[in-house]
């Protein structure tokens, strides 16, 4: 009995596991069966999502490409030759409902930039995701050895950092740099005064305002890389200059083609010429180095002697420090004289016409400035670092000028990888156009943007700490080619101001207007009528 039950139990257990045992590999047969239609399901979803991710991904940012081959050039060049180009972008903004559009213009596909994040994102990206591209025109007429063309790496950082330490860099221009610069402008405005013997000088004296501010910012320059005082020499390279600089938007004709009567013809004869100026400047520096060496070891030390930029890099040279052959040199040089010359001197020239028409910020500005004119002890006292650090309304003015009409408006870039942003992707090879230009004018980040408001610079901390981190302010850039004048080109602005409000009052000889193509600048170079205030003194200090 006892046996009978047991084995009931075990036999009964054996038929319930086997039974158990069947179930299982039932259902575990009938489990992929029933799990297929779900796995499917998830596979179809998660291709389709791919699907979808791959085609955001190659989506370039919305627009049109215009006509066939001009694509929307004429369109651009009409709206950059008005006084408000703000519309080119402004509309096809609105349009695509997204900062970022892709044209057609000069040739080629180009995605523009009216958005600060993605802008600061390019700049920062310099030698990673994109690189620096300028017209064909510009990289011949400057040499592909010049600061703006050599790609971003070791080179590049060296001789950017010399430009900055050695031209620009606070030290540089509290230490020596000032002092040259406050000389210059007392002095060119000095020839504004009008000759004792002259009837009917109280009129004022016409002054092509852009021109005078041109001579000087080369004048200054040449004194800051070679050490040459403004004379014949300096002038006629001016004159190639000119010439040079007006074919940087022309269209690079073949050589065959450049004829001498061709604005891109004369100007590549005028860069042989200037080139050969500087390869002599260099020559003759190399023997003046050997000179002053001969004579230090000959037991006459030249205690203070100030070395240039040219001296800088000949120095580096022989150091070891860099490596650069006549021609870096040249190219290196060249391109200095380029960047700060239209630049610097155009922003002068439109911060006076901006106080001009706004006289309300001229009577602050000159109440500033002649604050700081009779702390000097002698009436004809060069300006110091600690004047240019007491100017705050004359650093709004500067700020707002910069903002309102920039003379850079925009920097180009080149993709050298596929760039994915916000759902879009600008392909490898794109070229790209930030606009720094479309950011300072949009009422999301400067209220009244179109209108010149020097006092917005006074407004709180969190403005400013606004603009500096978001980019919405980047008048030199940013980035690996931020550009090392920054500095120069506001202390230049700020002694030019300076001198101009204290000794002079002035009015626009003309009527004059903006214009943003090629260049942001005032059509006829601003002329104006100047007269000395009852005050002004003759400034007598030696050249
Ligand atoms: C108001 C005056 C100036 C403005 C608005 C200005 C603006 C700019 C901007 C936006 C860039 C960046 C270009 C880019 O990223 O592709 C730049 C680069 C540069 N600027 Fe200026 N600039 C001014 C004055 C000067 C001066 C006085 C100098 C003379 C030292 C200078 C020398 C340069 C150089 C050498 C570069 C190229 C930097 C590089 O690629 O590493 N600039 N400037």
């Amino acid at each position: 009995m006892g046996f009978g039950i047991i084995d009931f139990i075990v036999r009964g257990l054996h038929y319930y596991s086997s039974a158990a045992a069947l179930l299982l590999l039932l259902l575990l047969l009938l489990l992929p069966v029933a799990l297929t239609p779900r796995l499917y399901y998830n596979y179809k979803q998660q291709k389709q999502k791919q699907k979808q991710k791959k085609k955001a991904a190659t989506k370039l940012p919305p627009g049109t490409v215009g006509l066939p081959v001009i694509g929307e050039t004429l369109k651009l060049i009409a709206a950059y030759k008005s006084e408000n180009p703000e519309p080119f972008i402004a509309e096809r903004v609105r349009r695509h409902g997204v900062r970022l559009f892709t044209t057609h213009v000069f040739g080629e596909r180009t995605v523009f930039s009216a958005d600060p994040d993605f802008n600061r994102l390019l700049l920062c990206s310099e030698g990673r995701s994109v690189e620096c591209s300028y017209p064909s025109s510009i990289s011949t007429l400057l040499g592909r050895h010049s600061l703006l063309l050599i790609p971003a790496g070791p080179a590049h950082r060296r001789l950017h950092s010399l430009t900055l330490t050695r031209l620009a860099s606070p030290a540089a221009l509290r230490d020596h740099g000032l002092v040259h610069i406050d000389h210059l402008v007392a002095r060119t405005m000095s020839s504004w005064l009008p000759h004792p013997h002259d009837q009917g000088h109280g009129q004022g004296v016409r002054v092509l305002l852009l021109d005078q501010a041109k001579k000087l910012t080369f004048d200054l320059t040449v004194k800051q890389l070679l050490s040459i005082d403004p004379g014949p020499w300096t002038e006629a390279l001016r004159c190639e200059y000119v010439l040079l600089i007006d074919a940087f938007f022309s269209i690079p004709l073949p050589s065959f083609l450049a004829f001498s009567f061709t604005t891109y013809g004369r100007a590549i004869k005028a860069r042989k010429k200037v080139a050969e100026a500087l390869r002599e400047a260099i020559r003759e520096k190399i023997e003046e180095r050997s000179r002053r060496r001969d004579q230090e070891a000959g037991e006459q030390p030249m205690n203070g002697h100030k070395k240039d930029m040219l001296e800088e890099l000949l120095e580096g040279e022989a150091a070891g420090s860099f490596s650069l052959s006549e021609e870096e040199i040249v190219d290196f040089l060249l391109a200095l004289l380029v960047a700060g010359y239209e630049t610097t001197s155009t922003s002068i020239t439109l911060a006076v016409k901006f106080l001009t028409e706004n006289p309300s910020a001229l009577v602050l500005l000159r109440d500033e400035q002649d604050k700081i004119r009779a702390m000097k002890e002698d009436e004809s006292g060069a300006l110091d670092w600690t004047d240019y650090k007491s100017m705050p309304f004359t650093q709004c003015v500067i700020s707002e000028t910069l903002r309102v009409a920039n003379i850079v408006s925009g920097v180009f870039r080149r993709a050298v990888t596929d760039i994915n942003y916000k759902g879009y992707t600008i392909p490898k090879g794109c070229k790209i156009f930030a606009s720094l230009r479309a950011v300072h004018m949009d009422e999301e980040y400067f209220k009244s943007a179109p209108v010149f408001d020097p006092w917005r610079w006074q407004a709180s901390d969190a403005f400013h700490q606004q603009v500096a981190s978001t980019g919405v302010f980047s008048p030199f850039g940013g980035g690996a080619r931020l550009c090392p004048g920054y500095e120069l080109a506001r202390v230049v602005i700020s002694v030019f101001l300076h001198h101009l409000v204290t000794r002079f009052s002035w009015e626009a000889a003309e009527e004059d207007r903006l214009v943003f193509f090629p260049t942001t600048r005032t059509l006829k170079g601003y002329p104006i009528l100047v007269r000395p205030r009852a005050h002004t003194h003759i400034d007598q200090r030696p050249c």
